[in-house]
């Protein structure tokens, strides 16, 4: 199994070590434009080999994607991250020329290729590379729900003082400060409504604070996250490499599922070796459609610009 990750930047980089140390692939490259950091980066995880444990082969290479050729799976982590004050949508005008461009490259050298988007904004750049390489919709995917979900759970591990193995909850929507739709009331805590522990008004701070994750990370950082991000796509790649049919919210090309069409927004997904093998449609209250209504709506605007 042959992962490629285009940027070893933060995100790249924590998503190469991750996938190593899960030590499921046999071959992960990195790939970047700026001279010899990929193959630094490599080189520093390939140190890292004998004292994690794992077997994988991490090689870096500049810009040369002849060395990404048959990759089962290419991540596209390479763009600008958000500063403090800014909006992801704000990336788009340097992102979109970056993953257009990218998506291509990755195209022409494995045909075959299981695609996943993290640049931001992630759901207009994977809605952006279905248009650039024409791919069917099981082999795009647009990483923001399961990072949205992981940083839901550890909101409601903190509000149940529970530990997070014992908490479950799902967000879907844009991955945007405002779209997120954390669904608090599916909700559990070792499969019991989080809502019989929680007041409405304690959930619906959980909501929020979920809704802004990113954000207030990005201000305590200065940067935009990286560890969180990269255990969410090792997990969907990990998902797609094993065949593991698990279930997580993703930005999945939508073809009048929950009556939305034409934008790629996070939705619940069946991944196994085929990519999204399944969009999983699950019944929503009134105020969870127009929640999911009104991000797709935002999504849309963001698609306009491109
Ligand atoms: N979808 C999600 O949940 C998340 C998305 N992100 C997004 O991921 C992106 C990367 O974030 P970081 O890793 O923190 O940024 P970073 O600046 O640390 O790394 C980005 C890397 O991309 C490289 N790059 C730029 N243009 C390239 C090109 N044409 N080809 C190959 N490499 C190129 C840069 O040289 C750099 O090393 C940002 O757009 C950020 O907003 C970050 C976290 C979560
Ligand atoms: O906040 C950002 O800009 C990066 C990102 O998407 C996240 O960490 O959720």
């Amino acid at each position: 199994m042959k992962v490629t990750v285009v940027g070893a930047g933060a995100v790249g980089a924590s998503c190469a070590e991750y996938i190593a140390i899960k030590d499921f692939a046999s071959e992960v490259v990195l790939l970047d434009i700026k001279e010899g950091f990929a193959e630094g980066k490599a080189m520093d995880l390939m140190q890292t080999a004998s004292l994690n444990g794992f077997d994988t082969k991490i090689t870096g290479v500049t810009n040369d994607y002849s060395k990404t050729a048959d990759s089962h799976i290419a991540v596209i982590t390479s763009g600008i991250p958000r500063k403090p004050g800014m909006t992801r949508e704000e990336l788009i005008g340097i992102n979109a020329g970056i993953v257009k461009s990218v998506s291509e490259s990755l195209v022409k050298e494995s045909p075959n290729v299981i695609l996943i988007v993290v640049s931001n904004p992630m759901d207009t750049m994977t809605y952006l590379a279905h248009q650039v390489t024409g791919l069917p919709k099981n082999r795009i995917i647009g990483m923001g729900g399961a990072l949205d979900s992981a940083r839901f759970k550890y909101r409601l591990a903190e509000a149940l003082e529970a530990p997070i193995s014992d908490v479950d909850g799902m967000v879907i929507g844009g991955h945007s400060d405002k779209g997120m739709v954390p669904l608090t009331r599916l909700a559990t805590r070792n499969s019991v409504p989080a809502s019989e522990f929680l007041s409405d008004d304690r959930l619906e701070q959980v909501l929020q604070d979920t809704k802004v994750g990113g954000a207030t990370l990005t201000k305590l950082l200065g940067t935009s996250a990286w560890y969180a991000p990269g255990a969410a796509v090792s997990g969907l790649v990990q998902a797609i490499a094993c065949d593991q049919k698990k279930i997580f919210p993703c930005s999945a090309l939508l073809d009048g599922e929950y009556g939305l069409s034409d934008l790629c927004i996070g939705v619940p997904v069946v991944l196994g070796k085929d990519g999204i093998e399944k969009i999983v449609e699950i019944n929503l209250n009134d105020k969870e459609k127009a929640a999911l209504q009104e991000s797709a709506e935002g999504v849309k605007k963001t698609n306009e610009l491109i």
